[in-house]
C-alpha cells in the first residue's frame, strides 16, 4: 500500500542496540524523507552500519522502533505489545529496501545478468523473461549493457559494485541503503560508483549512503547526519554541518578527513 506523501520514508525512533556488553546505538532518531538523500558520516567505530542494518533488520534492536514507508520492521504492533515477525515476512519487508555492501556480495557463480534477474524471479515471483528485460534496461543504466554474460570476477570493483546497485535496484526498492559503498575500491574507480549514485539522486530515489567521501556528501545530500560514539550529534544541510558545524566532536572529525 503507497503511504500518504507526508509518512517519512524512514522513521527511527530511540533505538538502542548493544552487542554483548558493549552499546553501540544510544537513542538513534532519524528520518528521511520521500526522495531525500542522507548522507551519514563519522569515525570508525560510531554504528554508522549497525544503524543501516537496524533499518532493514538484519540487526535487532533492543529499543526503539523503525518504520519505513509506515510499516513498522521486523514487527507486528498487537495492542501494546510488538512481535517479532516470521522471517517470512521479514524476508519480504527487505525486498523493498534495497542494501548495497562495501564488498559487493554478487554471487560468484552467476551471470552478471543472472545476478539481477535472481531475486526478482524467487522472491517477487517475477516471469523470468520480464526480469531478464528488466535486468538489461539496469545495466544498460549503470552503464554496463555489455557485461550481461560476465561473471563478478571478470569485472573490475567498480563494475562489481554497479552491478551491485542495479541487482538491489532489480526488486524495485522504496529505499536504497548503502553502507560504505567505495571504500573496498581503488581511487581510480571510486568516481564512478559516485556518478551512479548521483545519477540515482536526481532521479529522485530515496537513499541513506554511509560515507567518508566528504564531497559527495556535500554535492548530493539533503541531510548529513554526523554519528559519534552510538549517537547522532549533528545533522542538517551539509552547508551547515559540512561548513559551519556547531559541535566539538563534529570539527574534530572534519578536520581529520577534509
Ligand atoms: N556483530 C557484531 N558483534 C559484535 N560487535 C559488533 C558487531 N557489529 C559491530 N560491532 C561493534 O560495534 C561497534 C560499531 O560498529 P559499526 O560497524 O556500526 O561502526 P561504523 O561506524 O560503521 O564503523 P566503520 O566506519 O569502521 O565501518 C564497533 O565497536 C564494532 O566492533
Amino acid at each position: 500500500m503507497t503511504q500518504p506523501s507526508d509518512t517519512p520514508m524512514v522513521d527511527v525512533r530511540s533505538v538502542h542496540k548493544s552487542f554483548g556488553s558493549l552499546p553501540v546505538l544510544k537513542g538513534v532518531d532519524l528520518h528521511v524523507g520521500r526522495g531525500e538523500v542522507t548522507v551519514v558520516i563519522g569515525p570508525s567505530g560510531s554504528g554508522k552500519s549497525t544503524l543501516l542494518r537496524t533499518i532493514n533488520h538484519l540487526e535487532k534492536v533492543d529499543a526503539g522502533r523503525i518504520t519505513v514507508d509506515g510499516s513498522l520492521i521486523g514487527y507486528r504492533r498487537s495492542g501494546d505489545k510488538l512481535h517479532e515477525l516470521p522471517e517470512r515476512e521479514v524476508l519480504k519487508q527487505r525486498t523493498r529496501i534495497g542494501f548495497v555492501f562495501q564488498n559487493f556480495n554478487l554471487f560468484p557463480h552467476l551471470t552478471v545478468l543472472e545476478n539481477l534477474v535472481e531475486a526478482p524471479v524467487s522472491a517477487l515471483k517475477r516471469p523470468r523473461r520480464a526480469a531478464e528485460r528488466a535486468a538489461r534496461e539496469l545495466l544498460e543504466r549503470v552503464g554496463l549493457a555489455d557485461k550481461a554474460g560476465t561473471y563478478p570476477r571478470q569485472l573490475s570493483g567498480g563494475q562489481q559494485q554497479r552491478v551491485a546497485i542495479a541487482r538491489a535496484l532489480a526488486l524495485e526498492p522504496r529505499l536504497l541503503l548503502f553502507d560504505e559503498p567505495t571504500s573496498a575500491l581503488d581511487p581510480e574507480l571510486v568516481g564512478e560508483v559516485l556518478d551512479v549514485i548521483k545519477d540515482l539522486a536526481r532521479q529522485g530515489t530515496t537513499m541513506i549512503v554511509v560515507t567518508h567521501e566528504i564531497g559527495f556528501a556535500r554535492e548530493v545530500a539533503d541531510t548529513v547526519v554526523f554519528m559519534d560514539d552510538g549517537r547522532v550529534v549533528e545533522q542538517g544541510a551539509p552547508a551547515d554541518v559540512l561548513d559551519r558545524p556547531r559541535h566539538d566532536r563534529t570539527r574534530a572529525f572534519l578536520s581529520k578527513v577534509l
